[in-house]
């Protein structure tokens, strides 16, 4: 579905992403590790097309879309959650979730659906989502009012609300205590089997080991290893450039 071939970012002397390849599969949990710098938010940053590439392709279901706006991108079906949250603050939760919805309706041209027959399946969609993050008791709150970890719940239901063909997580589990971050382990491991495609970046390595079908690692902006969790868990240059220093 995502296939990242040789992407580098340089920023001046810095090479933060320095010759990538990767590909996410559909219907699987990618996760991306790497110590601190390594390149992880940059690769997001590049694939939802915030950064323009310096060298490299990205194709998406075998279309090239290394110079495709952000925008385009979001209308391809390619979602995002930020490490800073970026929620609507003056917007309730319900709200958030709703215009999140909508540009969903608007991409695939439901205009017909949206007004004159998609209200109520829209309005029963975003209960279930606000079910499934614990936050329908706070529908009716302004965004800005919700404590971190709500704003991060909302932040992520509103992503999957578009129901993106590729989700990319930009550390989730940011600021998150143990109760929070098992959470968010059950919340992945359900969309896994609803079978979402997720780029998951995280500092998490436990989450990752636990949700993730395949991993990469990446140190300097390259990437040093792949594969499932375990081997990854127990390769030698991994241990040393990462586990090993935690
Ligand atoms: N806009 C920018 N301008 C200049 N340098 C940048 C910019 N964004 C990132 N960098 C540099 O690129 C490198 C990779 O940063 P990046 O944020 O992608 O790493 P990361 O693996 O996500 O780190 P962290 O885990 O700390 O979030 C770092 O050296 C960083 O300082």
């Amino acid at each position: 579905m995502l296939d990242l071939q040789g992407i580098a970012k340089h920023f001046g002397g810095v090479h933060a992403v320095d010759g990538v390849d990767l590909t996410v599969k559909r219907g699987e949990i990618l996760g991306l590790i790497g110590p601190n710098g390594s390149g992880k938010s940059t690769i997001v940053n590049l694939v939802s097309g915030l950064f323009p590439l310096t060298s490299g392709r990205i194709l998406f279901d075998g279309d090239d879309i290394s110079d495709l706006p952000s925008h385009a991108r979001v209308g391809l079906g390619i979602a995002r959650t930020f490490q800073n949250i970026r929620l609507f603050g003056q917007l309730s939760v319900w709200q958030n979730l709703w215009v999140a919805q909508n540009s969903r309706l608007q991409r695939q041209e439901m205009f017909f659906t949206r007004w004159f027959g998609g209200s109520a399946g829209v309005q029963a969609e975003i209960e279930r989502t606000l079910e499934f993050f614990d936050l329908a008791h706070k529908r009716h709150e302004l965004a800005a009012n919700l404590s971190f970890g709500e704003q991060r719940r909302l932040e992520f239901a509103r992503a999957i609300s578009a129901k993106p063909s590729l989700l990319l997580l930009d550390e989730p589990a940011a600021g998150m205590n143990a109760e929070e971050v098992d959470q968010l382990d059950a919340r992945i491991r359900k969309m896994r089997d609803d079978g979402f495609t997720v780029l998951l970046i995280e500092h998490h390595v436990e989450l990752v080991m636990s949700v993730a079908d395949r991993i990469a690692v990446l140190n300097f902006g390259r990437k040093i290893a792949e594969g499932p969790p375990a081997a990854v868990q127990d390769d030698a240059a991994v241990r040393e450039a990462y586990l090993g220093t935690r």
